[in-house]
Formats: structure tokens, C-alpha cells, sequence
């Protein structure tokens, strides 16, 4: 490989923004494996390292990298290595790494037939996020992932199923991707549709909340679509066969729904813990929250288990040509790969997507807009369209009461994830999660 000196690597990861461990001293990295990469003109390592800190769990990552004077410079940054990378995954080719290969993968299929102009333009994203993302040729959006996890990547394995095994297209479809194979193996890159002029469902929701002072039958009616669509997103997941026995359905059991009871009950605790200097009100409520979580071990089972999109919000759909898309199937991070791909009730992306309507208000408010309580209309609205599309469906519980306290226990869920996120990201915003906590406490 084109010589790594590893000695400069913990200076070079600690000034990535995409690297996790900043706060904590670093014991050593290795190299776990690498391989060199030599196309169009360019030649780089693919190296996937393991940061071992000196307290903490180990964790990996990849590093596509060149020499450089003064020890190593990202590949990512020149448009030549970026376009290597995208021809393995383009050709499904592979090239040798010191302990397995790298393997591009195409999937092939009317989404995968593109005429690429050449030469291909190169645009970086200008987002914040935890990898790093270009535009290849306006058409498809590469996704080179930084923190690797050992395991089946669920976004991969999402994105998949549904472009080969279902018909469900309200998404930017998977064309490809790069996994490493081996002692190291994951997967290291993913190519979708790059969807033109979208805008993500958080800054459209903003928008019209900050131009309307009540929501209008227009937006209702949206807001009833996207309900349709993560609706048949769900139909999809159910669809699948023993063929496909990662995603086929499972019965919903009651120690299902004892366990995620008893995991609300336990995350209650520790969220109020956590939260309770800021918040001493949400003491108060403890009893009453619980009982609602523990409402959720009675109801009668019925309905199944399904993969689910795992960490639904406006954040997570495109507005696009008057459509909704749906993207970003890899779960919620704190989580491993093992959970995020566990399945569950369709009604946990539901309440996910139901919290970041609250959200959406709340932020309006915040900025000095004044409340409206739209968010009540517009749940009314996703929820019609959700329930239009899934009515009669074997994975939804069979009886109206067994929803409404399943979808409340999951918003609870979601809403103490939410305090503990916002703790640790955004200390301003926690009163959006505590604010809505209270009032559930109060409307019991
Ligand atoms: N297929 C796509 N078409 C257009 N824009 C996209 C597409 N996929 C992602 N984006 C944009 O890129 C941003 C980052 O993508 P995402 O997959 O969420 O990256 P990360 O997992 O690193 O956060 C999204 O917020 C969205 O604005
Ligand atoms: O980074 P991810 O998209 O995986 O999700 C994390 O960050 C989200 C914030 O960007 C956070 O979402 C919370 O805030 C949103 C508004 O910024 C709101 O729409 C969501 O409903 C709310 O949960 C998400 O929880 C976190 O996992």
C-alpha cells in the first residue's frame, strides 16, 4: 500500500469532523486491513483502521487516504479517487486487500440502467453529517461511511430488499454499493438516485408552519400522502417471504410486548435521572408515565412483526416534484446493527414520525412564532392516510384500543429518547420532548 504512517494517525482522525472519539485519548489505531486502489489516474489506500482509546470501547474506521507531506491527506477530497471509487462499485469489480477484497456491487435493473455524462462531475454535499456524501454526475449521491460496524449494514440490506424484492418506489433507489470482505468485512460505501431539487421534510414543514397561522386542507392533504406512503413502505416489509427471512413478518407475542414495556419502564428511569436537575416537573409524572408503559404488557396480542425504517422523522423524507421519498434506512446510530435489524411493531415508525410534527411546532414557536397547536391537525391527517393504506393488514394490531396504546407507548419511548438525545446534543431544545412528556402525563 502506498505507505501509511500510523504514527500521524491520531492527530489526522482527531481533525476529521466525521470522528466520534475527539473527547477521548487515543491508546493506538492498526491497520485491520487495506488495499490499494488505482483507477482514472489516481491512487489511494482503503484502510480500515481500529482506534483503541485509552478507556471506552474500540471502534473502526475507514480511511481512504494518500500520502502527504506531512503524513496523510483524505482521497476523498480529490475527484479523481472518488471517481476510482465509483467505478469498482459502477463494474462490480474487486481488487485484493491484504486480508480479503474490496467488491463493488451494481444492482441491475431499470434504476441501474444510467447514462452517466463523462467526464463525471464530482459535488460535494455541503451538509453536516457523520460520512460523507458527493453527487456523481447529478445522478446518483455516493455515500462513503466513516465509522464502520461489523455486521449486515441495515441500509444496505434495506435498500436492497425493497429494489429487488418489492415494488415500493417512494424512495432514492439503491444502485450500489462497496463491502470489504474478510476478518474486517462491512460495507464502506452505498450509491443511491441522487433526487434533484428535493427538500428534506423537517425544512418543508418549517416553512409552511412559518408561513401559515393555521395549517391548510393543502398541507393536511400532504401530510395524509406521507402517511400513505410510510404506510406502504410497511406493506412492503410485510410482504416479504421465508425466502426473505430477515424481513418476513413474525407474530407479535405478549413477552414482545412485556419486553419493550419493561425496556420503557427501565429507559424512564434512567432518562429522569439524567434529566431531572434540569426538569425537577418531570419527577411528578414518574408514576403516571409508568403505568402508561406498562399498559403496553396488557394489551391483548394480535398483529406481527416487521422491519421497520427504525428512526422515522421529517429529517428522514424528500419533498420532490410534489412526491414524498423516504430515505435513510440505517436506524438510529447509538444503536448496533444487531438491534436496528430486530423487527418490531409498524407503530414505532409511526410515533417517530408523529414526535417531529410536535417538533416542528415547537421550533416554530421557539423562534418567536406564536404556537398554534397544528400538530394535533396534522398527526389527525398522517394517521387517516397511514390507516387508508394499511386497512385489514395482518402486521397493524386487530382492535382500535390495542393501537392507540401501542402508538402511545412508542411515542413515549420516542420522547424519552429524545430528552436523553437532546441532553447530550442540544441542552436549548430539551424542553420540546419534556414539554410534550408533561402533557401526556397530564392528559392521562
Ligand atoms: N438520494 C438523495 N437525493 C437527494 N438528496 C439526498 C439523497 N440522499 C441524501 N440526500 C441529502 O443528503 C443528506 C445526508 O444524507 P444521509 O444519507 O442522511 O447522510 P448521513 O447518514 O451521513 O447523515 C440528507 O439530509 C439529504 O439532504
Ligand atoms: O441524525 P439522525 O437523523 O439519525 O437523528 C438524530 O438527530 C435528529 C435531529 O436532527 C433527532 O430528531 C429529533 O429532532 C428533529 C428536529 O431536528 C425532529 O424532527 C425529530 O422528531 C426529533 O426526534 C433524532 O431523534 C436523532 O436520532
Amino acid at each position: 500500500m502506498t505507505t501509511l504512517d500510523l504514527t500521524k494517525l491520531p492527530d489526522y482522525l482527531k481533525h476529521q469532523r466525521w470522528f466520534s472519539g475527539k473527547a477521548w485519548p487515543i491508546k493506538h489505531v492498526t491497520v485491520m486491513d487495506h488495499a490499494t486502489i488505482e483507477a482514472g489516474g489516481c491512487a489511494f489506500s482503503l484502510a480500515v483502521v481500529e482506534v483503541v482509546y485509552e478507556l471506552g470501547s474500540p471502534e473502526r474506521y475507514l480511511l481512504p487516504v494518500q500520502p502527504s507531506t506531512d503524513g496523510v491527506r483524505d482521497a476523498l477530497e480529490n475527484d479523481a479517487c472518488m471517481r476510482g471509487l465509483f467505478d469498482l462499485i459502477r463494474t462490480g469489480g474487486h481488487v485484493a486487500s491484504a486480508a480479503g477484497r474490496v467488491e463493488g456491487e451494481w444492482i441491475a435493473g431499470q434504476e441501474g440502467l444510467l447514462a452517466l455524462p463523462s467526464p463525471l462531475s464530482v459535488r460535494r454535499l455541503q451538509v453536516e453529517q457523520s460520512n460523507t456524501s458527493v453527487v456523481l454526475g447529478e445522478q446518483v449521491i455516493l455515500k462513503i461511511i466513516r465509522k464502520l460496524e461489523a455486521g449486515v449494514n441495515p441500509e444496505h440490506e434495506v435498500g436492497r430488499f425493497l429494489a429487488t424484492r418489492t415494488s415500493f418506489r417512494a424512495t432514492p433507489s439503491l444502485l450500489g454499493a462497496l463491502h470489504l470482505e474478510g476478518t474486517a468485512g462491512a460495507t464502506l460505501a452505498v450509491a443511491h438516485r441522487f433526487v434533484p431539487d428535493a427538500t428534506d421534510g423537517w425544512k418543508y414543514t418549517l416553512d409552511r408552519l412559518r408561513e401559515e397561522r393555521a395549517v391548510g386542507e393543502r398541507f393536511l392533504s400532504e401530510m395524509r400522502d406521507l402517511g400513505m406512503r410510510v404506510g406502504e413502505l410497511h406493506l412492503a416489509f410485510a410482504s416479504a417471504s421465508d425466502e426473505d427471512p430477515a424481513f418476513a413478518p413474525e407474530p407479535l407475542l405478549q413477552e414482545d410486548l412485556q419486553r419493550w414495556s419493561a425496556s420503557i419502564v427501565g429507559e424512564l428511569g434512567v432518562t429522569l435521572a439524567d434529566a431531572s436537575r434540569q426538569t425537577p416537573d418531570l419527577e411528578r409524572g414518574r408514576e403516571t408515565l409508568i403505568e402508561h408503559a406498562k399498559r403496553l404488557a396488557q394489551v391483548t396480542p394480535s398483529g406481527q412483526k416487521i422491519r421497520i425504517h427504525g428512526d422515522l422523522h421529517l429529517g428522514q423524507v424528500l419533498r420532490a416534484q410534489g412526491q414524498w421519498l423516504i430515505f435513510d434506512f440505517e436506524g438510529e446510530p447509538a444503536r448496533s446493527f444487531t438491534a436496528r435489524r430486530e423487527k418490531y411493531s409498524a407503530l414505532r415508525d409511526v410515533a417517530g414520525m408523529i414526535r417531529s410534527f410536535d417538533y416542528a411546532e415547537a421550533t416554530v414557536a421557539l423562534e418567536g412564532g406564536t404556537p398554534h397547536d397544528r400538530a394535533g391537525a396534522i398527526r389527525e391527517a398522517f394517521v387517516d392516510g397511514y390507516r387508508q393504506v394499511t386497512r385489514g393488514a395482518a402486521f397493524l394490531p386487530s382492535d382500535e384500543g390495542a393501537f392507540d396504546v401501542m402508538l402511545r407507548a412508542f411515542e413515549l419511548e420516542k420522547l424519552l429518547y429524545e430528552v436523553r438525545y437532546e441532553l447530550q446534543n442540544r441542552p436549548d431544545w430539551v424542553r420540546i420532548p419534556v414539554q410534550a412528556l408533561l402533557r401526556m402525563e397530564a392528559a392521562q
